[in-house]
């Protein structure tokens, strides 16, 4: 087993299935989500991808018409964060969101990391200022930042502004750092420091990402779950998918012979 490995849950849906109104976007998913390693969902555009990982933080909650079906569990206390007695703000303090497009808010870099626990109420400079050069830090951008804390967040280039939205998700302290398709948006250089940076946090945090591109699957996860028409057909071990995969669509799929 490589470093990256884990026999330990983080998270996983269960017999899970989503509709956007009557059309179902997911049917019966059953998928692992192994602690303190990288989880890469891939398949064909509109396989489900983005739909499975906005799942797990409740953002289809936000429109009407969408229904969760079955069981996205959270470890270690096993909480159904699809239960309605669950709230939505709660579990995405647990589970962060890093989309595709990079998105600081109008505000200066230190606002954009402290947002977070400003909202929870933290109010004690010192605190403050501690926590957020921790985030940067551990986003690998401090070092570029630390001397213009106030300028705003959009001056910044794609590749840092991404690694600012991290940092802000990571000053929460979250269990779970969802990825949509992260550097779909970033040059290469950008793309590589993101990859780097994606694989050191998983010592901090469990991580699932959506990436269209295989490559970037096969470099980056110790996991890879396949996707095809709403349905993961395979999940596994990241060598074992891109070499033996059980399933002859998954093969089909990853030698480019479709999608
Ligand atoms: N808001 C929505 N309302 C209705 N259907 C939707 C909505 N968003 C996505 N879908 C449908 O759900 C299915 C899954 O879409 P999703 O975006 O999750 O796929 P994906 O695998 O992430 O695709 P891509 O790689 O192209 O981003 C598709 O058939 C899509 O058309």
């Amino acid at each position: 087993m490589s470093m990256g490995m884990s026999a330990r849950l983080k998270a996983e849906a269960e017999r899970f299935s989503f509709y956007y109104g009557d059309f179902r976007a997911l049917k019966d998913v059953n998928l692992p989500v192994h602690e303190h390693c990288i989880t890469a969902l891939i398949g064909p555009s509109g396989c489900g991808k983005s739909t499975l990982l906005r799942s797990f933080n409740r953002m289809h909650d936000l429109y009407p018409g969408n229904r969760y079906e079955g069981v996205i569990r959270l470890y270690p206390d096993r909480v159904n964060i699809l239960d309605a007695r669950v709230d939505p703000i709660a579990v995405r303090m647990r589970i962060g969101m890093v989309f595709q497009k990079p998105n600081p808010f109008p505000k200066s870099i230190y606002e954009n990391v402290a947002y977070g626990l400003r909202v929870r109420g933290e109010k004690q400079q010192n605190v403050l200022d501690e926590r957020v050069e921790e985030a940067l830090h551990e986003a690998a951008l401090w070092y570029e930042v630390k001397d213009k804390l106030q300028s705003p967040g959009t001056e910044l280039s794609g590749g840092q502004q991404q690694r600012l939205c991290i940092a802000r998700c990571l000053a929460s302290k979250p269990e779970l750092l969802l990825f949509d398709e992260p550097t779909s948006a970033l040059d290469p250089i950008a793309t590589a420091s993101i990859e780097d940076l994606i694989q050191k946090l998983r010592a901090k945090v469990t991580i699932l990402i959506v990436t269209h591109n295989m490559q970037q699957a096969a470099r980056v996860s110790d996991y890879t779950a396949y996707m095809y028409i709403g349905e993961v057909i395979e999940v596994g071990p990241t060598t074992k998918i891109f070499t033996r995969p059980a399933n002859k669509h998954t093969e089909d799929y990853i030698t480019g012979r479709f999608g």
